[in-house]
């Protein structure tokens, strides 16, 4: 299988880019979640290798992408116009897009700006962003607070107290390899690329989409964990709102379902794209 990694100059900054699977496959294109890199989906990419050609990419302040000193370039709008940028130079003009958590919020935002170059959208684990300016006020003050302990404490802190999240107590059942190739991926992020990222496009930083739900008129795959109950919910109200929504519930799985069940998570992605395709 062929794999390039490409860093792709756009709009003053350059984005890493992992590409597995030839040419002539049709593209998927992920978006890893917040503290992730391109190698979250290197099992999921390598399981659907042979029948899609894979676009993993690292947002900004993430992997192997710039880490800009001012948190607003972070923002929601400007990481929409990163990845339309990053696929015209890509030459990808139609593609399914699957976000992970915060890659998750950045796939809505990307997809009710440019609709007609997404051909199904997959949500793991993610969510709109929030619905009142009350909510996204309190979460603001939230995410400010902990991208400050980031710069004061330093990354091994944060991720030790990151890793302990209820989101993630799942993750300590997986193999000691798999634990170990997750904290080494969130150790080698940066300080600034984090507590930016936090401060810019946090949960309570991006505009609210939940008013734009509806006017999602692609083939929608919402995947949670069982046993990741705020994000089920989550998915269960998105449900009410996408007109062409699938939400699976997947068993003994917590917020990271693709890192704890790469393969069936790659199978359920490959079912939703077979079964909506032309
Ligand atoms: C803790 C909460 O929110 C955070 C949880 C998940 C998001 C994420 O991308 C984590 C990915 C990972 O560490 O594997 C993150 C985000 O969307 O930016 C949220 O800040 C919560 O309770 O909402």
């Amino acid at each position: 299988m062929i794999r390039l990694n490409k860093m792709i100059h756009v709009r003053g900054i350059d984005i890493h880019v992992e590409i597995n699977g030839d040419e002539y496959l049709p593209v998927i294109v992920f978006l890893h979640g917040f503290t992730g890199s391109t190698a979250t989906w290197s099992t999921v990419s390598s399981s659907l290798g042979n029948k899609f050609r894979t676009v993993a990419i690292d947002l900004l302040g993430h992997g192997d992408s710039a880490v800009p000193e001012h948190a607003s370039r972070y923002s929601m709008e400007e990481q929409v116009q990163d990845l339309e940028q990053t696929f015209k130079e890509l030459g990808l003009t139609h593609f399914t897009l699957i976000g992970y958590s915060m890659g998750g919020r950045v796939a809505l935002g990307y997809t009710v700006n440019y609709p007609q170059r997404v051909l199904q959208l997959v949500l793991e684990s993610s969510s709109p962003g929030l619905q009142t300016k009350e909510e996204q006020t309190v979460r603001r003050e939230s995410d400010s607070r902990l991208a400050a302990r980031i710069r004061e404490e330093g990354l091994h802190s944060f991720v030790d107290f990151w890793e302990e999240l209820a989101l993630f107590q799942s993750q300590k059942t997986l193999p000691e390899t798999t634990r170990r190739a997750i904290r080494k991926e969130r150790l080698q992020q940066s300080v600034t690329g984090l507590s930016n990222s936090l401060i810019g496009i946090g949960t309570g930083s991006q505009p609210s989409y939940w008013n734009r739900v509806e006017t999602v008129l692609h083939p929608v795959l919402l995947i949670t964990g069982e046993l990741d109950m705020k994000f089920k919910n989550i998915a269960r109200e998105m449900k009410q709102h996408f007109p062409i929504v699938r939400h699976i519930t997947v068993e003994n799985a917590g917020h990271a379902i693709h890192v704890e069940k790469p393969h069936l998570f790659a199978t359920m992605v490959e079912e939703h794209i077979l079964s909506w395709k032309k």
